[in-house]
């Protein structure tokens, strides 16, 4: 895939799922602006985006939201690709005393602040003709995990929110797709305040449920990623790519 020339921008970068994407997009030359809350992660993974647009945001508050626009354009003056992929989960029950903290804080982060984002973005990506790619889970689609029924939902709301808004685009030849992984080894677990125990423990459990046996890493998503927001899928939008080794195919997560 080649990126020459294209800016590409990618919330949740300083680890993980969107650390990946971001370094493939910046191996494929693009100019890439990564967004965390962590600067000193993101400096660390700048390191490896050739000279990329370090922007520290909390992309739940607002004014975190018009930095990550305003400093992208500012630097590169337009904007061709976003990749919607800052995202958390809080495991709880609705029986608890923490359930609306949980669902609040939940969709604030995957939802709430994906729909800002990407209203302050679509004028500049109509302008480049350029697309969208939010990162949902099978989460969306399946009700995979015990305790997690903010994280189901704002997954599948997310997944609505792909189709809806590339059936509006489309005519403005905008396209937005959504990739819905499985199990990805990053710090998603450990920054739900779990023991290091506990952890490996779901991962462990989690490898089980799927088909294939395994667990993804970051940079398989990153090559699907690439791979939809390239010209190779210019005919691909409002479209839902699970790739979570089978775990749907056996699914009684
Ligand atoms: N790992 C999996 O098994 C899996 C499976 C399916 C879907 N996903 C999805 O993949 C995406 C990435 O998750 P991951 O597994 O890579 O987890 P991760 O390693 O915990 O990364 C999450 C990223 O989101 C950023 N983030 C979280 N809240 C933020 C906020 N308020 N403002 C700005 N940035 C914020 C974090 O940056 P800072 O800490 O620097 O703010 C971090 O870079 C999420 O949307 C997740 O739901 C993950």
């Amino acid at each position: 895939m080649n990126f020459n020339g294209k800016v590409v921008i990618v919330t949740g970068s300083s680890s993980g799922i969107g650390a990946a994407i971001a370094i493939k997009f910046a191996e494929q030359g693009a100019k890439v602006a990564i967004v965390g809350r962590n600067e000193n992660k993101l400096k660390d993974v700048a390191k490896k985006c050739n000279n990329p647009l370090i922007i520290v945001a909390d992309v739940t508050k607002d004014d975190g939201v018009k930095k990550i626009i305003n400093e992208t354009v500012k630097r590169f003056g337009k904007i061709d690709v976003l990749i919607n992929n800052a995202g958390m989960g809080w495991f709880t029950s609705i029986k608890e005393e923490n359930a609306l903290e949980a669902y609040n804080a939940v969709m604030a982060t995957n939802l709430h602040a994906v729909v800002h984002l990407t209203h302050l973005a679509v004028p500049h990506i109509i302008k480049t003709k350029g697309n969208i790619v939010n990162i949902s889970s099978i989460a969306g689609i399946s009700v995979s995990f015990k305790g997690g029924f903010p994280y189901h939902m704002s997954k599948a709301a997310l997944d609505h929110f792909t189709r809806s808004i590339a059936s509006e685009l489309a005519s403005s030849g905008v396209r937005v797709n959504s990739v819905n992984p499985g199990p990805v080894k990053t710090d998603i677990i450990e920054n739900m305040g779990t023991t290091k125990q506990e952890e490996e423990a779901t991962w462990d459990l989690m490898k089980k449920m799927t088909a294939l046996k395994r667990i993804s890493d970051g940079e398989e998503i990153a090559d699907l990623v690439s791979f939809l927001a390239s010209d190779l899928a210019r005919g691909i939008t409002g479209s839902i790519f699970v790739s979570d080794n089978g775990a749907l195919v056996n699914s009684n997560f």
